[in-house]
Formats: structure tokens, C-alpha cells, sequence
């Protein structure tokens, strides 16, 4: 049967997602990953990397739920935590400029930065990384311990990887250009379907640009390219550490493909901090096909 869902489309860094409002309306939808597919289409939807809904939650202020292009299920989405954080301050879903979010892989505190009434910027803690072995999960080896520096062969081409999850799993390759990165073949390759990452995995490619700046560029497990992934960058930032490539504490730019994030994982802590823009682009109503 046909239905037609209000909704809001927003972006974090050109990362763009359909956002529904389940707090202030009930969602009667049989699948959401069946209409993240629908509303993702470019041609016979809206177009986006996916679906986030906001959701009442009981253990903290709101909760995000967030599907990709091809309907697979996330634990977690950096820039969809702060569209969400941004969202939830403008329409009074909190009364304070600083809540929790709940998502699959945990509460996570955002705070937003007001100027002249609009959320421009939003500070998430997104918490620990995740760095064992088998929690990620890479497949193979010590269950227990980090995988740092990892050797791969892929068709008689040896690259080596780190991987950390926040949440949601990343393999990060460091490179010496961004643009010229083999993201096409590595990414299609790992990201889904690859039996060294169970779970799939978003594959990253990472050039340091100074001690505190690097270039961030990602396949997304599920969406394939954006142009800007939040777990992704501060996943960046932790893998460049434990490669002992950049000094921890210092707040580093991270450079993608939609503009840039400032990450920061704090030895204090262990938390990482991300802050970045989150935009509005367009409200309206989705009309959806009658397969839903
Ligand atoms: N773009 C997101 C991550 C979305 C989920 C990811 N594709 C996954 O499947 O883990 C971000 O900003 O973090």
C-alpha cells in the first residue's frame, strides 16, 4: 500500500541521509531497510547514502537508527549523530544544548554549537575504538590483540591495513595521495562480501598531510562512495596513531571529500572526539512504492 512519509534530508560533509521523525509521529513502516533502498534511489526516490530515523528512547534522549543505501542495518554513523544532535535541538526534542543519543553500539553525548539561533557545528563523543581482533571483527589471527600494519595480497599486490571499529567496522590503508588510491578495486572487493571481514567493512584510504591533518578518503560497506564518513574519519585518526604516524591528543583536520572534520582521541578519556557541520537541505513527503 502506498504511503507518504514526511521527511527531512540533511547532510554532514556532502554524507547525505533521509531523516524520519519517529518522536514526533509514529512510523507505521513494514521495512525500513526496504524503503532505505526506495528513498536512496537517485532516479525513482529522493537520493541519499540512506535512511536515519529518530526514535523516543528509554535510556537516553533520543536514538538513531540508520540504514544504508542497500538497506543493511549500521551500529553506528558519525555524521548522522550530529544531523540527528542538530535536528533534536531545532524541533525541541531536547531542552538542553548538550543530550545523548542511543545507538546499536551505545549512548553517545553530543553537544551543539548555536550561532544566531542555527546548530552550525556539533561535538560528538564518540567514545572508545574498538581495537581488538575479534570485536571488529577481522577474521583469522589472536582474537585479542590489535590488528595494526596488516599484510594483504590482492592480485599480486601487497597492501597493508589497520583496522579499528567505533561501532562499525573500518580497515584503514595509508597512502601517499588520496585521489590516486585503488578505492574502486579495494572497496568493491572488501567491503561486503570479503571473508576477512565477517561483519563487511568500510574501506578508508588515509594520506598525512602534517602532525595534526590528513586526507580521508572512503568506500562505505553498504552505500559504497560518499564523500565523507564521520566514524570513518576519527577511525582514521586512531589508525594513524597506532601506526605511530601523528601524536595523540593533538586535535587533527581531517580532510574529506565533502569538507572537514576535527577529530581528537584523548589518552584522558580514551574517548574520540569529532566535531563538524551538520545541514538541512530540504523537507517534503515521500510517496512510497507499493511494494512497501
Ligand atoms: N557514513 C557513516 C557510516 C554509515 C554506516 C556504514 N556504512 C556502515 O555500514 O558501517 C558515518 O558518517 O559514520
Amino acid at each position: 500500500m502506498e504511503q507518504k512519509i514526511p521527511f527531512t534530508k540533511m547532510h554532514g560533509l556532502g554524507n547525505c541521509y533521509i531523516y524520519l521523525d519517529g518522536v514526533t509521529r509514529k512510523l507505521s513502516i513494514p521495512s525500513f531497510p526496504e524503503l532505505s533502498k526506495q528513498v536512496s534511489d537517485p532516479y525513482k526516490g529522493i537520493g541519499s547514502d540512506g535512511l536515519i530515523l529518530i526514535l523516543p528512547s528509554e535510556q537516553a534522549d533520543v536514538k538513531m537508527r540508520i540504514f544504508n543505501k542497500d538497506g543493511s542495518e549500521a551500529m553506528n554513523c558519525g555524521n548522522g549523530l550530529r544531523c540527528v544532535a542538530k535536528y533534536a535541538y531545532e524541533h525541541q526534542l531536547v531542552d538542553s544544548d548538550t543530550f545523548f543519543i542511543e545507538t546499536l553500539s551505545g549512548n553517545k553525548q553530543a553537544r551543539v554549537h548555536v550561532i544566531d539561533g542555527n546548530v552550525e557545528q556539533v561535538t560528538v563523543d564518540m567514545g572508545e575504538p574498538i581495537l581488538e581482533r575479534g570485536k571488529i571483527p577481522v577474521s583469522g589471527g589472536n582474537a585479542e590483540e590489535s590488528v595494526i600494519r596488516e599484510k594483504l595480497t590482492v592480485d599480486d599486490v601487497d597492501y597493508s591495513f589497520t583496522a579499528v571499529s567505533m561501532g562499525n567496522p573500518h580497515a584503514l590503508f595509508f597512502v601517499d595521495e588520496v585521489d590516486q588510491a585503488p578505492i574502486h578495486r579495494l572497496g568493491a572487493l572488501l567491503a561486503d562480501t570479503h571473508p576477512l571481514f565477517p561483519n563487511g567493512v568500510n574501506v578508508g584510504f588515509v594520506q598525512k598531510r602534517s602532525d595534526s591533518e590528513v586526507n580521508y578518503r572512503v568506500w562505505e560497506r553498504g552505500s559504497g562512495i560518499t564523500q565523507a564518513c564521520g566514524t570513518g574519519a576519527c577511525a582514521s585518526v586512531v589508525a594513524s596513531i597506532l601506526e605511530e604516524r601523528i601524536t595523540r591528543d593533538v586535535p587533527v583536520t581531517v580532510h574529506l571529500e565533502g569538507g572537514d572534520l576535527t577529530i581528537e582521541w584523548r589518552s584522558d578519556t580514551n574517548h574520540v572526539m569529532m566535531t563538524g557541520e551538520a545541514k538541512t537541505i530540504c523537507e517534503g513527503v515521500f510517496f512510497t512504492n507499493e511494494c512497501l
